[in-house]
């Protein structure tokens, strides 16, 4: 099935970035069997017998961070760190990495040009290592505008094959790795890509579906659902929130849904394997369920009443 559906279709206002991301799954040719373009969060591109993911994204100053307040390793870490969740999002094995960077002229915050572009490296390079995702080229401008950084990553599927978006079935267990909301104060920069617990989760039992939480549970979840051609209901309860988004006391919740930057897993798993999956926990960020897929479509939040509410895709879209 494609992973996305026509243009407008669904009760959402899907915004600019998403309605362009439509119109090019339309406007661009149809690709060969076994292989993946645009809308999932890395495309697949065949190779004679083998399969090479690859999965790019560029972050701004101002917008992704902000080099007046962060420390430039940070931000060269999260630039590498956003491409292997996207990875891990595929459960593909990282194999390396391409870094191009905009700096801008003159530097920021009395950081040299070329300092700037060490540091972010400097920032990148253990994860590079733990990851198995060495930086094996890019390029470097100089401009009068803000850093601008790309990183496009390359990986390889494991014998069970990528995990697309758009796979979840009705009937299927949601799951999410990890806790969510509150990633501004220190997990946008700090979060682990989750791609070791990908790839152990889908060698533990064949997952249906799988995305990264880059925008928001609410927002990404509908997207897979949408893609997939499936309804969802999420306890409202079994939602894990982060004690950064616990902080914020009563909006916790609304937090934990539309925050973004989790780089969290969301996984739609037949109930067997999600059955498995829960009791051996194999992964030690932790793995919970938070609802079920079924026929329809939309995404409801059921309360500890009982009671439901169609669940508002609120989260990040560039607009
Ligand atoms: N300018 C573009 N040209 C071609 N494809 C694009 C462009 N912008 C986005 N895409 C594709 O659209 C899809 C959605 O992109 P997006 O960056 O939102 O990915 P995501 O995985 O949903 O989010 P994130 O990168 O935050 O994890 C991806 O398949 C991406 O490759
Ligand atoms: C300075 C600053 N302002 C706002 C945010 C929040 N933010 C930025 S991008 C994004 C979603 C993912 O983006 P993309 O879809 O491009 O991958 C979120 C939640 C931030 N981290 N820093
Ligand atoms: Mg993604």
């Amino acid at each position: 099935m494609s992973p996305l559906c026509g243009p407008h279709s669904g009760p959402y206002d899907w915004g600019m970035e998403l309605e362009f991301v439509r119109w090019l799954h339309e406007r661009l040719p149809a690709l060969s069997e076994g292989q993946i373009g645009v809308g999932d969060d890395a495309a697949v591109v065949a190779l004679g017998g083998s399969q090479l993911v690859a999965t790019a994204d560029l972050l701004i100053d101002g917008v992704h961070f902000d080099t007046s307040q962060h420390a430039i390793e940070r931000i060269g870490r999260k630039s590498l760190g956003v491409n292997l969740s996207d990875l891990a999002a595929m459960a593909a094995r990282p194999v390396g990495c391409l870094v191009s960077l905009a700096l801008p002229r003159g530097g920021v915050g009395g950081v040299t040009t070329q300092q700037l572009a060490m540091r972010l490296v400097e920032g990148m390079a253990p994860l590079a290592k733990e990851f198995g995702c060495p930086i094996i080229g890019g390029d470097t401008n100089v401009h009068s505008g803000p850093l601008v950084i790309n990183v496009t990553a390359f990986g390889e599927p494991t014998e069970r094959g990528v995990v697309r978006r758009d796979g979840a079935r009705p009937g299927d267990v949601l799951l999410v790795t990890g806790d969510l909301g509150g990633s501004l104060s220190a997990k946008q920069f700090d979060f682990t890509p989750r791609v070791h617990e990908a790839l152990t989760l889908h060698a533990a039992a064949p997952l249906r579906a799988l995305m990264d939480l880059s925008d928001g549970l609410s927002l990404d979840l509908t997207r897979l659902c949408e893609a997939s051609g499936v309804a969802a209901l999420v306890d409202a309860d079994a939602i894990p929130i982060s004690n950064a988004a616990k902080m914020t006391g009563e909006a916790a919740l609304d937090h934990a849904l539309s925050d973004g930057e989790d780089f969290e897993l969301l996984i739609a798993a037949a109930p067997d394997d999600a059955k498995r999956l829960l009791a051996e926990m194999p992964v030690a960020c932790g793995l919970t369920r938070i609802g079920e897929t079924m026929a329809g479509s939309g995404v409801s939040l059921r309360y500890a009443d009982g009671t439901a509410t169609p669940l508002d895709a609120k989260g990040y879209q560039h607009q």
